[in-house]
């Protein structure tokens, strides 16, 4: 090195020994300090470290794997998985530590008092985790669920009229007629006889189409003809958890160059084409119409979710980018479909599990329909479906399709048992795990509709059941999929016997959302009168 120095200090001047010595100590000194500096790093870094994890002391910590991989791949997305973080909520109740790899600590978190606070606190203190969501972002662009900070405040302002109850109300046709299309089809594979179908397949293709027809004014036919977008989104899930639980494929060089980093990009190119063909469909529309006439054809009536996202205008008065629209609109499409589809199946096979909750629904919701011309429901009827109601909630909370959320906290979070969550770590809020929990949810493993008895709300806590979230960054849907869960079930209990399909036993496989290891099975029959 230091021959290298000298023969090149040699071409720059060989007749100016002093420079030359002033070049020389220069050079040393630059070397020098960056060595310190990376030293001081290290340093600084070991010490925060070695801090961080005493600070952490406070929560127990379950045995790891071993003192190099930590807990890492002790809960996989399985059934077994899901059986683990049973064990460690029975064991732990409030929280745990847990150590992927030797250096990235997150707090597990289970119990409505554990969760209250991060939940609660701003956006801005309790961050989306970019570990947990980062590598959605391909996928999702800077939409609602991944953005944050001032772009996600002025978004979510932006969108939530979009979910008043005046325009969910103008919904509730589409869902009735969604309904019709899918229990139409059942009945012409139902012809000789009950016959066994996968519920996701055909509950996520109607709440596809359901939620194209409400938010984008786009009538796909996706239920009538194969799906290559449903195709797509399944296999991206798949794809970013098996992603996450693989630490090589956490570094994107290494990612895009594997074979699942192939077919990730690919299915990403589907799901855009798809989402760009909705948002230029309705755009060419608007064009067609102009801007003014289509604001004043809107006088009176409530605007729908694209309307906002084409016509919105920010404080300078420009509209929302190409980049903001397409990220938006591939977050809504996938987040306002597939978790309403995971729900309906759940809810269809825990009725299918107990004849006798779903013989006292199906008696509800023939009262309400018994004398109508139309067998569809009204907005105003919903709430005139108490159990069915208590039904659709206790199925969220044994089988929620959201399974876990995650924060980064940007400041120190107190809990109420006076544990402080350090400012910096990553905690994971399980919403399986507090809606499983044995103190705050006697038997949790059996579903009792009558949990969720009006009268017996006060017993527990807010916090208690949270399959939508709560605080700031909660389900903007929720309404939206209340309604459409409620007309969903209640049409298909007023047609339809549901019974377990027994030669295909159903396991649960917790990815971006709650699914079923191939797929969730029932025998479906009609009913003749
Ligand atoms: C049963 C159905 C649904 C469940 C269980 C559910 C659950 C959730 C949960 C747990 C979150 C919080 C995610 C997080 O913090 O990382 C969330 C956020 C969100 N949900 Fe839903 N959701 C459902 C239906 C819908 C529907 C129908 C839509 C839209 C039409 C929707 C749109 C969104 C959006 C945009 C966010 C991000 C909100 C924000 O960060 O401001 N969801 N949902």
């Amino acid at each position: 090195m230091l021959q290298f120095l000298d023969h090149f200090l040699d071409s720059l001047n060989p007749s100016h020994t002093t420079f030359r010595v002033y070049i020389f100590a220069a050079i040393i000194l630059i070397f020098s300090l960056i060595i310190f500096r990376t030293i001081l790093k290290m340093v600084k870094f070991i010490y925060a470290y070695i801090i961080n994890a005493r600070r952490l002391r406070c929560f127990p910590e379950p045995p790891r794997r071993s003192w190099l991989l930590g807990h890492m791949g002790l809960i996989k997305n399985t059934e077994e998985g899901l059986l683990v973080v049973d064990s460690l909520v029975k064991t732990y109740i409030y929280a745990c530590s847990w150590w992927f790899s030797l250096c990235y600590p997150i707090v597990r978190l289970f119990h409505p008092s554990s969760i209250k606070p991060i939940l609660q606190v701003s956006a801005a203190i309790a961050q989306k985790d970019e570990l947990f969501y980062g590598f959605l972002r391909p996928w999702l662009g800077d939409g609602l669920l991944l953005s944050h900070g001032e772009k996600w405040g002025r978004h979510r302002r932006l969108l939530t009229p979009a979910f008043h109850f005046d325009i969910l109300k103008n919904y509730v046709k589409i869902f009735n007629q969604s309904t019709d299309i899918m229990l139409a089809k059942w009945r012409r594979l139902a012809v000789e006889g009950p016959v066994s179908l996968d519920m996701f397949e055909h509950v996520s293709l109607m709440t596809l189409d359901t939620l194209l027809k409400c938010t984008f004014s786009y009538d796909s036919d996706c239920q009538e003809k194969p799906s290559d977008y449903i195709t797509a989104i399944y296999e991206l899930s798949s794809l970013v958890v098996k992603r996450e639980h693989y630490l090589p494929h956490h570094f994107d060089f290494i990612y895009n160059l594997s074979s699942n980093g192939r077919k990730f990009r690919l299915a990403c190119k589907k799901v855009h084409k798809f989402t760009a063909g909705v948002v230029q469909q309705r755009k060419k529309a608007l064009q067609e119409t102009g801007a003014e006439e289509w604001i004043k054809s809107k006088q009176g009536k409530t605007k729908d979710f694209i309307d906002i996202l084409l016509l919105s205008k920010d404080e300078d008065g420009n509209q929302l980018s190409d980049e903001d629209m397409r990220a938006e609109v591939d977050t809504f499409m996938f987040e306002g479909h597939d978790t309403t589809a995971s729900g309906l199946s759940w809810i269809l096979y825990n009725l299918a599990r107990h004849p006798e909750y779903q013989e006292k629904c199906r008696k509800e919701i023939t009262e309400l329909l018994e004398g109508k011309d139309t067998k569809h429901l009204e907005w105003d009827e919903l709430s005139q479906l108490p159990f069915t109601t208590m039904c659709i909630k206790e199925s969220l909370r044994l089988y929620p399709p959201v399974t876990a959320i995650s924060r980064r906290c940007t400041e120190d979070i107190k809990l109420p048992d006076g544990k402080v969550i350090p400012k910096g770590n990553s905690c994971l809020i399980s919403i399986y795990g507090t809606h499983h929990n044995p103190e705050v949810w006697p038997n949790p493993q059996v579903y009792d509709p009558y949990r969720f008895d009006p009268e017996k709300l006060q017993e527990r806590s807010a916090h208690a059941f949270v399959p939508f979230s709560a605080g700031p960054r909660n389900c903007i849907g929720q309404n939206f999929a209340m309604a459409e869960m409620k007309i969903v079930l209640a049409l298909t209990l007023y047609n339809f016997h549901v019974r377990l399909d027994e030669t295909k036993p159903v396991r649960r496989k917790p990815e971006l959302i709650l699914r079923a290891e191939n797929g969730l099975w029932l025998q479906v029959e009609e009913l003749k009168s």
